[in-house]
């Protein structure tokens, strides 16, 4: 994105880093989120126009805690530091961090707003902030100026002499901080001088630039699965470098019920020419008798890439491969050493990926959220009916599934969710859930049909809303379609003699169940 000014957010580990990539693009500001570690790496290739330090679980006095590049602090970027950020700048420029005698969780308001602070203009005393931290600052840096305290917190915030460097040990980016994208404006438009000049249009633009420029001649082969984030992909990709681009679509055994034909048949009506590949029985071969979770993702994934790569050679001069990776697939894979954020189950496109792979990958999604995909999708005038379907993951049925997959299994479970998405459909739900399914449960457990015993599998519904899928909540289906779906799963499907309704939220569980 090299003609686009930027913010470069450098990652401590903070659950709230991609909402403060958000934010700043909520702004009108491109931003790229890096690990912590990585931040002069970054600058010498692509100069940012100011930086976010986000927070971290760490205690930046703590033995091996997640420090800041000294370099950093005098690269002459205008910096703001949160949290965990600002007491990695009060303790890398000489100030005093310690644990708090009291620790802050939630709301606080700023008792006292220091008249000169050029980030908080605007801002009234008694503002509400939300805090989350156990340790504080307990001496600033030489020079450096408190703009603003809370009853338990001496310095809430503060600025150096020039005001470029700043930090917050409030929360700016969340919502329950009102008055935190005014905050983040005068950072952004007052301190670091950005204008907000970024938009979806505007990401289009520089983002095919950019694909052209690395492509040159060569071909790219896509990953097409026919959902959001791919059907996104290859739309933008197409743009790009048209006929150079070569969509590849797998049918992995682990698909809905009929979802290969609708997949086919979508984009025949697009004017897309699509590289089919059945590889079920290669899927399902490889998945006999596996039932670790892990596993599962890490087989599929290898299995994409070797077709991929096979495919590939059907075409002259293939040394790209596009994918629909997305935000959250990376930072729900991927921890960094040092780091903070914790592998939460390998996404089949990132950390399921071999560690030789003859082609290099083309992300151009990959520090989007899913809802910034969809307006990037409706810009590029792709049809609601693609841009609202539910989220499917690469593995598919494969971890809705639990234990052994074999193709009976597969088969039930396909007529299973069938029943309950078209249910959801009549009932005028579907576009307020953010994702529905059916788990098939290695579970059996007892019924009687008709006078006679049955001993069948356990079905679990999910339905969930979220915005984003990194956090999420179970979706109260009416209790009049709960039954309906029940009622026609445990008729209509042999195999199957009882529903359950998971009523579990994102965090502590996870959307998918495996
Ligand atoms: N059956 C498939 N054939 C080819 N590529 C696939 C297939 N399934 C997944 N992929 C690749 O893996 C990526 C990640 O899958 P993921 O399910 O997150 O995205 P998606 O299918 O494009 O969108 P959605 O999240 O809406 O389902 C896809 O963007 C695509 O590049
Ligand atoms: O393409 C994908 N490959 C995967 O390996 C994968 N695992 C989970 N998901 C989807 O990601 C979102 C969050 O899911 P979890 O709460 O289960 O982690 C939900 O939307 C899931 O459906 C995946 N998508
Ligand atoms: N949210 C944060 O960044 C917390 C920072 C640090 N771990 C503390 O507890 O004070
Ligand atoms: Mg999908």
């Amino acid at each position: 994105m090299s003609a686009t000014a930027y913010v470069l957010i450098l990652d401590f580990g903070s659950q709230y880093t991609q909402l403060i990539a958000r934010r700043v693009r909520e702004a009108g500001v491109y931003s790229e989120i890096h690990p912590y570690n990585k931040g002069m790496e970054a600058i010498s290739r692509n100069a940012p126009a100011a930086i976010v330090l986000s927070g971290g679980p760490a205690s930046i006095y703590g033995q091996a805690s997640p420090q800041l590049e000294k370099e950093i602090l005098s690269a002459g970027v205008p910096i703001l530091g949160i949290c965990y950020g600002l007491q990695a700048i009060a303790h890398t420029l000489g100030g005093r961090v310690e644990p708090a005698d009291d620790r802050e969780y939630g709301r606080a308001n700023l008792s006292y707003i220091n008249p000169n602070s050029w980030l908080l203009e605007g801002i009234r005393p008694g503002a509400q902030v939300w805090m989350s931290h156990g340790d504080k600052v307990m001496m600033l840096p030489e020079g450096f100026e408190v703009t603003s305290s809370t009853e338990d917190t001496a310095f809430a915030s503060f600025e150096s002499p020039d005001h470029r460097i700043c930090g917050v040990q409030f929360h700016p980016e969340v919502v329950h901080t009102p008055d935190g994208a005014t905050i983040l404006q005068n950072f952004l438009r007052k301190i670091a001088g950005l204008k907000p000049d970024w938009s979806m249009a505007s990401f289009i633009e520089t983002t095919c630039e950019h694909i052209r420029d690395r492509v040159g001649d060569a071909h790219v082969v896509a990953a097409l699965s026919g959902g959001v984030d791919s059907s996104v992909m290859v739309v933008l990709l197409h743009k790009a470098i048209g006929d150079k681009l070569h969509p590849i679509f797998v049918n992995n055994g682990l698909l809905r019920k009929n979802e290969a034909q609708e997949v086919l048949s979508t984009f025949e009506d697009l004017g897309v020419q699509l590289d089919y590949v059945d590889a079920a029985d290669r899927f399902l071969g490889q998945l006999r008798g596996v039932i670790d979770p892990e596993k599962k993702r890490k087989i599929i994934g290898q299995e994409f890439i070797r077709i991929f790569e096979e495919e590939s050679a059907r075409f002259p001069d293939v040394k790209f491969l596009a994918q629909g990776t997305l935000y959250p697939d990376v930072i729900e894979s991927v921890s960094f050493k040092g780091g903070p954020s914790a592998t939460i189950k390998t996404h089949h496109n990132v950390g399921g990926l071999p560690e030789r792979m003859n082609l290099e990958l083309i992300e151009p999604l990959r520090e989007l959220f899913k809802d910034e995909v969809r307006s990037l999708g409706a810009e590029l005038g792709i049809p609601d009916s693609i841009l609202w379907r539910h989220p499917f993951p690469g593995p598919g049925l494969a971890v809705r599934i639990l234990g052994e997959i074999t193709p009976e299994r597969v088969a039930v479970l396909q007529e299973a969710d069938a029943i309950a998405i078209e249910e959801i459909r009549k009932a005028g739900l579907y576009r307020n859930i953010w994702q529905a399914f059916v788990v098939l449960l290695p579970v059996r457990s007892v019924g009687v049909m008709g006078d006679e015993r049955t001993y069948e599998h356990v079905a679990a519904l999910r339905a969930v809303e979220a915005t984003d899928g990194m956090t999420a909540d179970w979706y109260p289906i009416p209790h009049e379609t709960l039954g309906v779906i029940s009622n026609r799963i445990i008729n209509e499907v042999r195999g199957i003699n009882r529903v359950v309704y998971d009523i579990s939220s994102k965090p502590p569980s996870t959307i998918e169940w495996e």
